[in-house]
């Protein structure tokens, strides 16, 4: 009562009684009903973080008997775990945010890479500065079989190792202590054995441009040097802040409190970056996560390469992770098709205070421009030793999620944490409850949304998205189904952050593949023909035989369709219909 009281003290217009109700319904869940079918659903969705346990309980049990997820005749590719879930918490059950985990040794195995699948892994991540070829093949391949044998639908990323100035080698294996005042040497040489207070980094021209008086920090903070002399290419420094030199760490230099901005002669993308694409593509990955992005160069080069090299479609992700990225943040966003805020490095080169706010912007333009967005690194870094987050770690989960996110992902917590099943359950269990109480506090419908469409194919399948949710949400529909070729429509409603799931029936693998990142979407595998009265009688019937679909269920269906085949009119449109 007492903080009830100094809450109303404090300025709040909420009246004690009524604050305690609404304290009530986020602790327990109580739905506010707005209309009768609205209502109706969250009924069947009182506590869905209990009955998700029980879905993912229930997953485990029915794993063995599922069928392969590939498209079969009359059948709907649903995987099998959103099938679940659907069936287990209903339409609004289903999760919105999406979950990618980074593999690493503590996962790799095929059973931990199943657990991941079961527990809501949507991507899975491979960072290519670590481990071999041969190491990531078997882990894409395991993935690959779980998906085709056991009915998962789990996407691929690699993430390239880019080009950045780090730590070859600081004469230990692990981590070594530079004492304050101890004196240093940074050099490119390789050196055998050990030699004491000496540090190899990676690239030939890490100190052009480095004058003695500038300062050297390692990993954002674990420790700085000050540069005494210069020795030919050489740099003798002196620790000025002690700390920890962990492998690979990585290098800044700065000058009177500023990074230091070089034009270093490297590409985004190295030559070991382009042999790791050529891998991606020879083993069908889904994404590619480029790292360091400068400007909207290199991803377009890396687009126009996929577009002739790979069968399929793979999307690039641009990782924004320097000064440079964030000054060009709007041409990279379009040039890209998605984004991932690498906090990592991110926090090395801006100052720390200003990451929530920056990633809050990011957040907002990528949504604006209609490309999803993850935000990344040390969300829960905590539970990379222990197995429970501080709450610190989940407040800024929640503030990703609030931010509206397309997805979150764990990097050392799943890789080489003890708890990475864990740690994905904390997003699962911490995103759908904030994902709740955004739904109860309607908060979607401030959204504003820039327009985008130039052309008028464009602008019309703009509009019928925005005006879609309107109408869906108005009519507090169970579902939006929409059905889409490359995706393009079931990004625009999901933009829109809707209230209702949004199924996105599509006859292309690497569109359902790419839409397991996108906020919302249920991406389902299905013939689709030019009939769009056909499509829709279609999946209805398909959704009612998984028993998932009630009588009175309202459905939103959306559909652009082009028909390929003739110079039949394009027809796009918004239907309601009602479950008989
Ligand atoms: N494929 C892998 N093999 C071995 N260790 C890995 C692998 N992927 C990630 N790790 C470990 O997990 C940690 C966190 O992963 P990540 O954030 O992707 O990399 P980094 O810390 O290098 O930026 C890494 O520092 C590394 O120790
Ligand atoms: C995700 C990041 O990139 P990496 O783990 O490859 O350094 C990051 O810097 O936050
Ligand atoms: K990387
Ligand atoms: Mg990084």
């Amino acid at each position: 009562m007492a903080v009830v009281g100094d809450v109303a003290l404090m300025g709040t217009k909420i009246s004690p009684t009524k604050l305690i109700g609404k304290l009530e319904k986020r602790v327990f869940g109580v739905p506010v009903s707005s209309s009768k079918r609205f209502s109706f659903s969250q009924t069947r969705n009182l506590d869905v973080s209990k009955s998700r346990l029980t879905a993912v309980r229930a997953v485990m049990q029915v794993e063995k008997i599922q069928s392969s997820s590939e498209l079969k005749e009359g059948s709907l590719g649903f995987d099998v775990v959103s099938e679940r879930e659907l069936k287990e918490n209903g339409f609004l059950g289903l999760r919105k945010t999406k979950l990618v985990c980074t593999i690493g040794p503590a996962c790799s195995s095929f059973d931990e890479l199943e657990k991941l699948a079961i527990a809501g892994m949507n991507v899975a991540r491979l960072n290519m500065c670590h481990n071999s070829r041969e190491w990531h093949q078997d882990v894409i391949r395991k993935i690959k079989k779980l998906n085709q044998e056991k009915g998962y639908s789990v996407s691929v990323m690699i993430d390239t190792e880019g080009n950045q100035i780090q730590v070859v080698d600081h004469g230990s294996s692990s981590s070594a202590k530079a004492e304050e005042d101890s004196v240093w040497y940074f050099t490119t040489e390789k050196f055998e054995g050990s030699r004491p207070f000496t540090i190899q980094a990676n690239y030939e021209g890490f100190s052009e441009g480095v004058n003695p008086g500038d300062e050297i920090v390692i990993d954002g903070g674990m420790a700085t040097f000050e540069v005494t002399e210069k020795v030919g290419n050489d740099l003798r420094c002196k620790c000025t802040d002690p700390g920890l030199l962990l492998p690979r760490a990585k290098l800044s230099f700065w000058r009177d409190g500023k990074i230091l901005r070089r034009d270093y002669d490297l590409p985004t993308l190295s030559t070991k970056d382009w042999s790791d694409i050529v891998f991606g593509i020879s083993e069908g990955i889904d994404f590619i996560a480029v790292s360091f992005v400068k400007d909207a160069d290199a991803i377009r080069h890396l687009r126009d390469y996929l577009a002739t090299k790979s069968s399929k479609a793979i999307k690039v992700l641009a990782k924004i992770e320097s000064l440079e990225s964030l000054r060009k943040l709007e041409e990279i966003v379009e040039a890209s098709d998605g984004i991932m805020i690498a906090r990592g490095d991110l926090g090395v080169e801006i100052p720390l205070e200003q990451i929530p706010s920056v990633q809050e912007d990011i957040t907002y333009v990528c949504r604006q421009l209609n490309k999803p967005v993850i935000v990344a690194s040390q969300l829960l870094e905590s539970m990379v030793e222990y197995p429970t987050p501080t709450r610190a770690e989940v407040a800024d989960v929640s503030e990703a999620v609030r931010q509206y996110a397309d997805a979150l992902m764990l990097s050392g917590e799943s890789a080489i944490g003890s708890y990475g099943i864990k740690a994905l359950s904390v997003l699962r269990t911490t995103s759908t409850r904030m994902e709740q109480s955004c739904r109860e506090e309607n908060r979607q419908t401030l959204l504003h949304q820039r327009k985008l469409g130039v052309s008028l194919p464009d602008q019309i399948a703009e509009q019928i998205c925005n005006c879609a949710v309107e109408m869906a949400e108005n009519l507090g529909v169970d579902a939006i189904f929409v059905y889409t070729r490359h995706g393009k429509m079931a990004s625009l409603l999901s933009r829109n952050r809707p209230n209702p799931p949004i199924f996105a029936f599509t006859n292309d693998n690497s569109t359902r593949m790419a839409l397991n990142l996108q906020w919302g979407v249920t991406p389902l595998l299905t013939d689709l023909s030019d009939d769009m009265e056909a499509n829709v009688k279609k999946t209805v019937e398909l959704i009612k035989a998984k028993g998932t679909i009630q009588k009175d269920d309202a459905i939103l269906v959306v559909s652009d369709i082009i028909p390929i085949s003739t110079a039949q009119t394009i027809f796009q449109s918004i239907q309601v219909m009602t479950i008989a």
